[in-house]
């Protein structure tokens, strides 16, 4: 029943509970109290001039960022995205730090994507898990399934404002230079988990800038 109403779903209690097995033995990684969603955080897990560098790559690719149902729907992300180059050396050495740290297969990774947001741009709240009822998941049940978890490297302060908060759970986190939070788009079970619900505040002082990778249950390609 739930298989079919939620595509992946075992594959993504495997994967849940094979990271947080792996993330319980490494102590740099810290749990958010709250059971609700499993939310974690890595300080310093980029140096600065690592941060700077993709900073630049960010800069260079940037342009409006879309939506994954492709929606034009221009007040709900109005940030700027890009694709960063998967073979520079900073971006390689960040892919392969975050499988070893997760587990997650490499394969299973969307390439990362970059994100800016100038002084007054957010993205309004939603879920990284794709809705598996929308027409764009004929397109992603073949190139890799459903998300698994996220992974977000902060690459800056912000003066004011550009938390991330998690909003169903109350959890709001600001921007630190090379910190990553990570977090699992599944239930315990498999199946989406809504308290995963989060958006990006607007930025109300100076530029944020973000990685941002995203796991998926199978492949991705
Ligand atoms: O930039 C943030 O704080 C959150 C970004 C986000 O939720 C996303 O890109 O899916
Ligand atoms: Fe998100």
């Amino acid at each position: 029943m739930t298989g079919a109403a939620h595509p992946d779903c075992r594959a993504l209690a495997r994967i849940g509970a094979a990271v947080r097995e792996r993330l319980s033995c490494e102590p740099s990684v810290r749990r958010f109290p709250e059971e609700r969603v499993e939310l974690y955080a890595v300080d310093s897990f980029l140096n600065a001039e690592e941060c700077a560098r993709l900073i630049g790559m960010i800069d260079a690719v940037a342009c409006p960022s879309s939506l994954v149902d492709d929606t034009p729907w221009p007040h709900y992300r109005t940030s700027y995205s890009g694709d960063i180059d998967i073979h520079d050396d900073t971006v390689r050495s960040l892919d392969h730090r975050l499988a070893a740290l997760t587990g997650l297969p490499l394969a299973c990774g969307e390439s990362a994507q970059g994100q800016r947001y100038d002084c007054g741009q957010y993205f309004e709240e939603h879920c990284d898990w794709f809705d598996t009822t929308a027409g764009y998941w004929r397109r992603e049940r073949r190139s890799g399934g459903q998300r698994s978890w996220t992974a977000m490297i902060y690459l800056n302060e912000v003066a004011e404002g550009g938390t991330t908060d998690f909003t169903r759970v109350r959890l709001s986190v600001p921007p630190l230079t090379g910190s990553l939070l990570l977090w699992n788009n599944a239930q315990a079970d498999g199946t989406p988990n809504p308290w995963s619900m989060h958006a990006a505040r607007p930025v109300l002082r100076g530029v944020k800038y973000v990685v941002t990778k995203w796991f998926r249950a199978r492949t991705w390609q």
